[in-house]
């Protein structure tokens, strides 16, 4: 079963004028459910941009993207939020938290719009806290966190959606041996509850881990 498929997909920055640019040029690629895979390649070679993509937080200028059975490259933006907040979880490279608020706020970002009660919401946070080990910090301001604690929240928020497909840039390049050790016991944990995992990275610590089953290495908005 595949997680996603992508065919022929390219995304282009300022079309039509001088400065046009094919950040992604013709890629073909696909990813089974419950694989983990790891997307590489030097700077400015469009893994973030592919990642973006992926995760439906852009659309291609042409192409296809199947996503969990769904083409979604043919929904509007309104659709792919939609999509999005139900199967995909992504863990940006700078974290992207709201400082002056609590962890616990933070985790719940993604599911204030649903009007949940405080009971069930509080659950919820508990529970996506425990699975990355950040509950005890639930009250601190995250401004007050740890450079590993910091990208726990921001794990445990991806998380709080129970999403089918991780995506995550760069999750360790902020992070001493330990705490990217910990992040990656985190994911292996995640794989084996089945979720599909793509993760851009430089990271050796990542690329020799056992949780990875492929890599695609990517050039110039190519895969090589
Ligand atoms: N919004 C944009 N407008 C114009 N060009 C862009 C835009 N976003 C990305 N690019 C360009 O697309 C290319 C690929 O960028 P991308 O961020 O995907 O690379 P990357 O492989 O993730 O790099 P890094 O490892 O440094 O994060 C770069 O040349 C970048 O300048």
């Amino acid at each position: 079963m595949k997680a996603m498929i992508v065919e022929n997909l390219s995304k282009g920055f300022n079309l039509g004028k001088s400065n046009e640019f094919y950040a992604l040029k013709n890629i073909s690629i696909s990813i089974d459910k419950g694989e983990c895979v790891l997307l590489k390649g030097p700077s400015g070679s469009g893994k973030t941009t592919l990642l973006t993509l992926l995760s439906c937080l852009s659309k291609p200028t042409s192409g296809s993207y199947t996503c969990m059975d769904v083409q979604v490259s043919k929904w509007s933006e309104k659709f792919l939020t939609r999509f999005r907040k139900e199967h995909i979880g992504v863990i940006f490279q700078h974290f992207n938290l709201i400082t002056g608020f609590s962890t616990a706020y933070n985790i719940a970002l993604p599911l204030i719009p649903l009007g949940l009660s405080t009971k069930a919401l509080d659950e919820k946070v508990k529970e996506a806290a425990e699975k990355v080990n950040i509950a005890h910090k639930l009250d601190t301001h995250v401004d007050r966190l740890s450079g590993g604690e910091l990208q726990r929240v921001a794990i445990a928020r991806a998380l709080i959606s129970a999403p089918e497909i991780l995506f995550a840039d760069e999750p360790t390049a902020h992070l001493d041996s330990k705490n990217a050790q910990e992040v990656l016991s985190i994911f292996e944990q995640l794989k084996e509850e089945g979720k599909t995992i793509l993760i851009t990275t430089h990271d050796p610590l990542v690329e020799e881990h056992g949780i990875i089953d492929r890599t695609i290495l990517m050039k110039d908005g190519v895969i090589v």
